[in-house]
């Protein structure tokens, strides 16, 4: 039976602490990156520790349309190009993956011919119009008439006057708007200034990560005053690259360990990991006493795996930073504090874009029945899973929903002695 013909998990708190070895698998942003830029690449790429879920799978299979060749072979993906994306014969459906959609919208405008880049409903309410003012600045012709995908792509540029394209782009609402200009730039016939208006970078680790992909590659990034990249048009090196394990699918193993008292080894210190929510690690080993207030705003994929932990926290925990978090796979602030309530009212409360947990260690061990909905949302199950490691009762409907970043998940757990009744 897969998990996606499921229309539930109940989960039963475990007899004994949670052991084993995990290995989580590889990192859904470094894969994402190393798949486009290897496309962009003339000749053979591997990556190794890739991830295999549907988000790389749009991504891939996005790819392949546009006349790239990518084999995937365990955890292996061997990609070869011409280094040049070719027009598709028919839109492009990336499901709800942020980064396929980003990525693939900037990159696409080298596209000779027509692109339609198009997802599920909930990628229909994910907003693209930063991106698409940013390269219509370029003097591309791209159009997304919601504001959100589907995205037309009329491939072709003009030259710059002055010989260097310049880009102002507004990353306060999502960070993947500036990772998709920059993984683009260097297939530009010209030097790309790449600048970040507005506040801030909504989750800035994450414009670290792009940019060490995109060296590993062969770019020349030349990092400018503020937040400023020159990029040259050197185009990118066929490369073999190492994927390391998602440090955000890491949350719900550490979190696991943390609640039960356990050993969970997932053969890779969070010290050793590049990704943004790799800091989580810190925050979760304070369980259950944590701060007062937690800022979400540079972890905001580790932040359902926290909110839910704080239901059992000694204090109550003011989450801040979260403004993002409305726009990603669901409104993850409307869901955490929904669900909570739903396992007990009173539990969480929204305030402006912060949600406060009101924990109580002593709700371990009580009865608390509750079927969450999971809005699609791999967070929200893979999270809510968690709240079963302490209280009866808890069932996650739709927990096939999983496979968008940690299709292994349920196996996993149930490896390290979470025990799992499957609903079909
Ligand atoms: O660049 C990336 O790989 C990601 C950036 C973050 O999104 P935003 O930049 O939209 O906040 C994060 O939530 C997402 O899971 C992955
Ligand atoms: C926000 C997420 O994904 P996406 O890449 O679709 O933005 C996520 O994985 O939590």
């Amino acid at each position: 039976m897969q998990d996606n013909q499921l229309s539930a998990m109940d989960i039963t708190p475990p007899p004994q602490p949670l052991r084993g070895k995990v290995v989580p698998p590889g990192s859904k942003s470094i894969t994402n990156r190393a798949l486009l830029v290897a496309a962009l690449s003339k000749g053979t790429s591997r990556m190794t520790g890739a991830l295999t879920s549907d988000d790389t799978r749009h991504m891939a299979n996005a790819l392949r349309a546009m006349g790239v060749d990518v084999v995937a072979e365990g955890t292996t993906l061997t990609v070869t190009s011409s280094g040049v994306l070719r027009a598709p014969s028919e839109p492009l459906f990336l499901g709800n993956a942020g980064t396929a959609m980003r990525f693939l919208t900037a990159a696409c405008a080298f596209v000779d011919g027509t692109v339609v880049l198009n997802g599920d409903e909930h990628m229909q309410r994910r907003p693209i119009a930063p991106l698409v003012k940013a390269l219509t600045a370029l003097g591309v012709d791209v159009s997304a008439p919601t504001g959100c995908p589907p995205v037309t792509i009329n491939g072709g540029l003009s030259a710059p006057a002055g010989g260097v394209a310049e880009v102002k782009i507004d990353g306060s609402l999502s960070s993947q708007y500036v990772s998709a200009l920059l993984m683009a730039a260097p297939a530009a016939p010209w030097p790309v200034r790449v600048q970040v208006g507005g506040d801030a970078i909504g989750s800035q680790g994450y414009v670290d990560i792009t940019l060490a992909v995109m060296r590993a590659f062969g770019a020349e990034v030349q990092q400018e005053e503020g937040l400023s990249w020159l990029i040259q048009p050197t185009g990118y090196r066929a490369t073999d690259y190492a994927i390391e394990p998602d440090a955000s699918a890491a949350t719900y193993l550490w979190a696991a360990e943390k609640m039960t008292g356990g050993a969970i080894d997932i053969g890779v210190a969070p010290a050793a990991m590049n990704q943004p929510d790799a800091r989580a690690y810190d925050m979760i080993a304070q369980f259950p006493h944590f701060p007062a207030e937690i800022d979400g705003a540079q972890m905001q994929d580790a932040i359902p795996t926290l909110a839910v932990m704080a239901m059992f926290n000694a204090g109550p925990v003011r989450f801040t930073g979260l403004a993002n978090l409305r726009v990603k796979e669901t409104d993850r602030v409307r869901a955490l504090s929904t669900e909570l309530n739903r396992i007990l009212p009173g539990l969480a409360v929204e305030e402006r874009d912060d949600l406060i947990v009101h924990g109580d260690p002593a709700l371990a061990g009580r009865h608390l029945p509750a079927a969450i909905f999971t809005y699609s949302d791999h967070r929200i199950a893979m999270s809510f899973a968690l709240a079963g490691l302490k209280v009866t009762g808890i069932r996650i409907l739709d927990p096939g929903c999983v496979s968008k970043t940690y299709p292994e998940y349920w196996r996993d757990m149930g490896a390290l002695g979470l025990p799992l009744t499957p609903i079909t």
